[in-house]
């Protein structure tokens, strides 16, 4: 079995390229990476450290890597060949994979014979694969649009495993926390996908995702967010600290109360849930640099994204999003300076203020009462600061 998966980098090589190796998938990583590229082709196995109590290393093994820079047509080829393509490039980047992907599904359909392929997006966002798909379709005909309909799946998924920026000497190996998740929508799939040892398929993907983006990233980023402003520079110090906890329980109480009542989750169940994520974040073996956690912060305020996105629903739904209107304006102060997201939102700030901002990249409607409340928080925010 072949699986050709774009981004060899922190999930991709710890968890992506990890479960499908030990599924028994010859993995092809495609980056844009030269000395990545190159190590893995010469090495063929990298170590997944498994940073818990204990630690525990495995060894991925037989994999194999091209460089969609200089070696196109052959990824073109592996595509037409695999038993399925995987992605975990970052959301901005589907859009920049999608050509090479519609030429590997153009000549895959032009072969006389062709199995159904499934193409599965492992980004924090709702929807990644079918997006990918959209961006795909705008490079066929319309009949090869057809065509792809009948044998290309692009079924949604959510992953979950904390993978932080890693400082060792070695390019290649990667630390990464025990926990995993890994959930497909059955109903997007093609045909067949080749057994993955811990997937999890299911009818429904929304109260999945929702539930990992809205708890897991909503935590991480108001984590962050506000430990920045308190000063913290981990995500594991920012945790401890007594202020940036409260806000960060006080937001997954809030984001609980949605998904409970948006998709009829166990109160109970869900409060185990949130104590497990906060658990997560306290690994003193993982150090995770907020820098990471908060990065690409425009993105983050997407409409649907993990801080907006539950706000604003929890508005529809008549729940209060105090803490997570905290989390919002906390971004404003984040400060980064190699993240040309963190430059471009302090420039929209100061040219065009806080209501205008959250207009322009959150999508909030200029008459939602979530514009002053975060407008109160940020002031809120500013006194703290200063004193
Ligand atoms: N790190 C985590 O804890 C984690 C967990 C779950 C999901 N994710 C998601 O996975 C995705 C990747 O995150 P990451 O932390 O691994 O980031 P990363 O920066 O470590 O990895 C991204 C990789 O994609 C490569 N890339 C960039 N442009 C490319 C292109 N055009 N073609 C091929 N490869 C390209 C980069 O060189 C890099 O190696 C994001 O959507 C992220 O939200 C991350
Ligand atoms: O990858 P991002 O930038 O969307 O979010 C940063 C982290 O919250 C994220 O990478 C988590 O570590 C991961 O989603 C855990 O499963």
């Amino acid at each position: 079995m072949r699986a050709i998966h774009f981004g060899a980098g922190n999930i991709g090589r710890g968890f992506i390229g990890e479960r499908l190796a030990r599924s028994e998938y010859d993995v092809c990583f495609v980056d844009v990476q030269a000395p990545l590229v190159q190590q893995l082709r010469e090495r063929r196995r990298y170590a997944v450290q498994l940073l818990g109590e204990e630690v525990e290393t495995l060894w991925v093994t037989g994999v194999t890597a091209l460089n969609s820079r200089t070696e196109s047509d052959r990824v073109v080829k592996a595509i037409a060949e695999a038993d399925l393509v995987t992605t975990a490039v970052g959301p901005s980047v589907l859009r920049a994979i999608a050509p090479l992907l519609a030429k590997g599904i153009r000549l895959r359909l032009q072969m006389e014979e062709h199995s159904p392929l499934n193409v599965v997006a492992c980004e924090n966002m709702l929807g990644a694969s079918s997006l990918l798909k959209n961006e795909a379709a705008t490079h066929l005909s319309h009949h090869e649009r057809e065509r792809m309909e009948g044998t290309i799946g692009f079924p949604d998924a959510a992953v979950d495993r904390i993978v932080p920026v890693q400082t060792g000497a070695d390019l290649l190996s990667v630390c990464v926390e025990p926990f995993y998740e890994w959930v497909i929508d059955r109903n997007g799939v093609k045909g067949d996908i080749p057994p993955i040892d811990g997937v999890t398929y299911v009818d429904s993907l929304p109260p999945y995702i929702e539930r990992k983006l809205y708890t897991v990233n909503t935590g991480h980023a108001v984590c962050a967010y506000v430990g920045q402003l308190m000063g913290c520079k981990t995500v594991q110090e920012a945790i401890a600290h007594p202020r940036v906890e409260a806000v960060v329980a006080g937001a997954l109480k809030e984001t609980g109360a949605l998904l409970v009542a948006k998709h009829g989750f166990d109160i109970q169940t869900h409060q185990n849930y949130i104590a497990k994520i906060l658990e997560r974040f306290t690994n003193p073996h993982l150090l995770d640099p907020v820098s990471r956690v908060g990065r690409s912060p425009i993105r983050k305020l997407g409409r649907t994204d993990r801080l907006v996105g539950p706000a604003l629903q929890m508005i529809d739904h008549n729940l209060q999003p105090d803490h997570l209107a905290a989390g919002i304006a906390a971004v404003f102060f984040f400060h980064e300076e190699k993240d040309s997201e963190v430059v471009e939102l302090h420039q929209l700030f100061s040219r065009e203020g806080l209501s205008k901002t959250l207009r322009t990249v959150a999508g909030i409607p200029v008459d939602s009462r979530l514009i002053p409340l975060i407008s109160q928080r940020y002031r809120e925010w500013e006194e703290e600061v200063k004193t």
